[in-house]
């Protein structure tokens, strides 16, 4: 992991929807620079709820933050818009692998980087970029993309985001649908991302042990309140985390009757 200074912080969230059902009770965790983070939680336990208060994305949804608030390197940008933020390198990659279905995989890609004044070039620079991270994309890119397969829509939605040049790039649940192989493909992509290029992740994941695997650190959601935050590794040791979590009983000490047994 890389520095350690603090590049998000969520500080006491609430939220609400429809002025009514409260899906956030005061959510606090930080995200250092550098560093990839993953929002575990089982369903409804508030993580899509915390990405789109961090976005400023829950206005579209009836909803609002009610108390606390985001700081993105050192601002308070609770009141920024989704399009400021995608300025400031904040980029958030929707639950549901959101693609253009009847635009290309490239005509995708490209409008990740409008928001960027670039020119031609350096749109052509940027796309090679993708490609050189997604080669499959590379292969497809003539493709429409709602004709292409879960795994690759997702990687065009991840491609897309890169586009902008984010410094923070935040997912919602990236394996949701997806086969085991591709999942873990599309979670050694982003650890290689932040490792050579020092992108910092936040992952919102049902899916803990991927999560787990690839994660530096991970802060875990209940019924609207982080419960729980840790070094990913010591959480992926931890008796309660791996009954609750990773659907792993603790294994019970070998009885000697079971031991004297010969090999299965
Ligand atoms: N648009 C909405 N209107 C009303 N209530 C909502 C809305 N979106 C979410 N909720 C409620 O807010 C709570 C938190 O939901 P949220 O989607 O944030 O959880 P989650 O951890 O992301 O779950 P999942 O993994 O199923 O997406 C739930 O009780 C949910 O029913």
């Amino acid at each position: 992991m890389a520095g350690k200074d603090v590049l998000l912080s969520v500080d006491g969230i609430r939220a609400t929807y429809n002025g009514a059902i409260t899906a956030l009770h005061g959510v606090s965790f930080t995200l250092r620079r550098g560093e990839i983070l993953a929002l575990l939680g089982a369903n409804g336990a508030g993580k899509t709820t915390t990405l789109k208060a961090i976005s400023n994305l829950l206005p579209a949804e009836r909803g609002e933050i009610t108390a606390g608030g985001v700081l993105y390197e050192g601002r308070d940008v609770t009141t920024a818009t989704p399009a400021e933020l995608v300025r400031a390198g904040l980029v958030q990659v929707l639950e549901g692998r959101h693609c253009f279905r009847n635009l290309t995989i490239e005509e995708n890609l490209i409008s990740g980087g409008l928001g960027r004044s670039g020119s031609r070039a350096e749109i052509a620079a940027d796309l090679e970029r993708i490609y050189a991270i997604f080669p499959r994309l590379k292969e497809k890119r003539r493709a429409s993309a709602g004709l292409t397969s879960g795994g690759e829509q997702q990687m065009t939605a991840i491609g897309r985001a890169l586009m902008s040049r984010p410094k923070l790039l935040v997912l919602d649940e990236p394996s949701m649908g997806l086969a085991p192989i591709v999942v873990q493909d599309i979670f050694r992509t982003l650890r290689r991302l932040n490792v050579e290029s020092g992108l910092s992740i936040l992952v919102a994941e049902q899916n803990s042990a991927i999560a787990l695997r690839y994660a530096d650190r991970a802060t875990v959601l209940e019924n609207g309140a982080a419960v729980l935050s840790g070094d990913a590794a010591e959480l992926r040791g931890r008796d309660d985390v791996k009954a609750s979590y990773l659907g792993q009983k603790s294994t019970p000490a070998p009885t000697p009757a079971a031991t004297n047994l010969p090999p299965a």
